[in-house]
């Protein structure tokens, strides 16, 4: 069988020092390639906390987590930002693009921040990505001039700019009127099908959710239930 693009490991997450609160008690995860999957639950059961700690933005009390086969824990600051740069994608709430750049040069940042400047081939691959998501024509616009779902498409091309093997949502259509959600949802599934990205998309939504191939349950930093969709 392929290797998990992700494992966690008896995953556990304490806040505070003084007063400590364990948010998340000994997590067991295994995503493999080309899954896509709902991670669902309470506010405040520890989805966010999990995301963090998938994308290697922060590390576990104790526990491992295994990206492609590598224990993260054994990595420092710098090797960390690289497998997050080389492997991973992530798509926000709010996509955090930036104002002052066009959309063209918004998806060419997680490139420019492995390289360090910008070449042709990048812009390419750039214009390549904003074209797979239908805005082709506006990729000279700033975030500004384009509506709230052309501004998620153009994040969703960013995440995907470098081809990572997974993809960390965190409620990506959260901001988005109920047309739209399902518009940049499908083109999350697109992705999904046509190149094998692995998916973990944290909703609220139970009907986006139940549009995923598989929903893990969280409920007070225990998962709780982790089972296929019958689509
Ligand atoms: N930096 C932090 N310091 C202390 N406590 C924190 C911190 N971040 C989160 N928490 C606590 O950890 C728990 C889990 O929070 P988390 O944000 O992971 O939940 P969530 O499931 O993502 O919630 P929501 O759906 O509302 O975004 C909450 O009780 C929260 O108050």
């Amino acid at each position: 069988m392929a290797e998990p693009v992700l494992q966690l490991r008896g995953v556990t997450k304490d806040y505070g020092e003084e007063v400590v609160t364990r948010v998340l008690f000994g997590v067991d995860l295994t995503l493999r390639p080309g899954e896509f999957a709902a991670l669902v639950g309470p506010s405040g059961s520890g989805k966010s906390t999990l995301l963090n700690l998938i994308g290697l933005l922060d590390r576990p009390t104790e526990g491992q987590v295994l990206i492609q086969g590598q224990d993260t824990s054994k990595l420092d600051d710098d090797g960390l930002a690289r497998m997050r740069a080389r492997s991973l994608g992530f798509i926000f709430q709010f996509h955090h693009l930036l104002g002052a750049f066009t959309a063209v040069e918004n998806v060419m940042m997680p490139l420019l921040a492995d390289q360090g400047y910008p070449t042709p081939e990048m812009r390419e691959r750039a214009l390549a990505l904003l074209r797979a998501v239908g805005l082709g024509e506006r990729a000279e616009s700033p975030p500004s001039k384009l509506s709230g779902g052309q501004q998620q498409r153009v994040a969703i091309a960013r995440a995907l700019v470098t081809s990572p093997r997974l993809v960390l949502a965190d409620e990506p259509t959260g901001n988005l009127d109920t047309g739209t959600s399902v518009q940049v949802f499908e083109l999350l599934r697109r992705f999904n099908v046509e190149q094998g990205t692995s998916f973990l998309i944290v909703t609220h939504d139970p009907r986006l959710a139940e549009r995923c191939d598989r929903i893990i349950e969280i409920v007070d930093g225990r998962i709780r239930r982790d089972e296929p969709v019958a689509h």
